[in-house]
């Protein structure tokens, strides 16, 4: 075992009205079934224990910092306390609980800065919820990006990818007005996206070569020009740069037929154009075991692919898979390169 491997995970709370917490208890819960690496709960300990009430499971749960929370693990599930302040209602959002939602992304970020984790797994937040309390940010995946530049003084551009087991999928725009996607669609955008995507690829998913598929943006990538002209100027130059520089990038695609069982074969990540043509493959193939995965950054971070699913939060309904899928994707490609699993 590395040094990295003896540490535990970090896993922010996320929107403590949601599921969150009932998928982190149920998870813990089946912690041996799976194999789960060991992991530290960043959170609120009340919140965690009215759920467990609520769902009527027995979870034991233990206070400790992130050094005592793997020798804790097997007995209970270790809790890194951070507050709500309030009464939470499973199912009801509120804004007062916006404060220590980020707290816990900021703790766990922490931890991975001072080497006491190998990684942050998040649940899922509820951005309208965060940005009525004022947050700046579209998603976890621009804050932690924000976070890694504040603490190291060098700028990072995450790149979101979704992997499931038949697929995995970055959106070159993420969070944004569908209207708006043309004119963020810059070459620059696509080759800095495929870049980091093929490295990390290479470096934490062990691929020596991967095979990037480029998603046009027009229905037809364009029918050579007559329907859009996005895919010719844009896409085709950025992949044409990219297969200079010796990524194995091919497209413009039409998006509608690049993602049958045959298509996937032939790459291992598509590279989709804006949010939706990249997340309703990859959740219409594996909704429960796609993990949402972070790259370029200085540190390992994952999520289960789905919200916080307030309408089924505290019933028993929620389903953990995603969430241990993000637990064992965390592990593995925190692992450094080449070590045995
Ligand atoms: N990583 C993150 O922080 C993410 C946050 N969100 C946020 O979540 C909120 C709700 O988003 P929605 O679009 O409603 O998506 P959602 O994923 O929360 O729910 C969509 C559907 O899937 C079901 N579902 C979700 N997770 C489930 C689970 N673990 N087990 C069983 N069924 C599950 C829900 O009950 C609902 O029917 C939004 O505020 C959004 O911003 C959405 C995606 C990711
Ligand atoms: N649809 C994916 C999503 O909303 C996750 O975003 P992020 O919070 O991981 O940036």
């Amino acid at each position: 075992m590395t040094q990295t491997e003896s540490l535990p995970l970090a896993l922010s709370q996320g929107d403590p009205a949601g599921v969150g917490p009932d998928i982190a208890l149920s998870a813990w819960l089946e912690r041996t079934v799976h194999d789960l690496p060991p992991f530290l709960f960043i959170g609120d300990p009340a919140v965690l224990a009215v759920r467990a009430r609520q769902l009527d499971i027995d979870v034991p749960l233990k206070e400790t910092d992130a050094a005592g929370a793997v020798s804790v693990f097997s007995d209970a599930l270790p809790v890194l306390p951070v507050p709500t302040g309030v009464d939470v209602v499973a199912g009801s959002p509120h804004v007062s609980t916006a404060k220590s939602t980020i707290a816990a992304i900021e703790k766990a970020v922490q931890l991975c800065f001072d080497g006491k984790v190998r990684g942050m797994v998040t649940n899922p937040i509820a951005k309208a919820v965060l940005y009525e309390a004022g947050f700046g940010f579209p998603g976890h995946t621009e804050f932690l990006a924000h976070l890694a530049s504040r603490a190291t003084g060098q700028s990072f551009r995450p790149v979101m990818m979704l992997a499931g087991a038949k697929l995995k999928a970055v959106p070159v725009t993420i969070h944004i007005p569908i209207k708006d996607v043309p004119a963020a669609l810059t070459e620059t955008l696509i080759l800095d996206t495929c870049r980091i995507t093929a490295r990390d690829l290479k470096e934490r998913f062990g691929l020596s070569s991967p095979r990037l598929a480029v998603a046009g943006l027009n229905p037809h990538a364009g029918e050579g020009g007559a329907i859009g002209l996005e895919d010719e100027e844009i896409i085709h130059p950025a992949i044409m740069q990219l297969r200079e520089e010796g990524i194995d990038a091919f497209g413009p695609l039409p998006a509608d037929t690049m993602f049958h069982d045959e298509a996937r074969r032939r790459y291992d990540v598509a590279i989709c154009m804006y949010h939706d043509q990249a997340l309703i493959p990859v959740k219409a193939l594996g909704f429960d075991d796609s993990v949402n995965v972070t790259l370029g950054l200085p540190f390992v971070r994952t999520s289960p692919d789905h919200g916080t699913a307030f309408g089924i939060a505290g019933t028993g309904i929620a389903r953990h898979d995603s969430l241990v899928a993000a637990l064992k994707l965390a592990s593995e490609i925190s692992r450094p390169a080449g070590a045995a699993s």
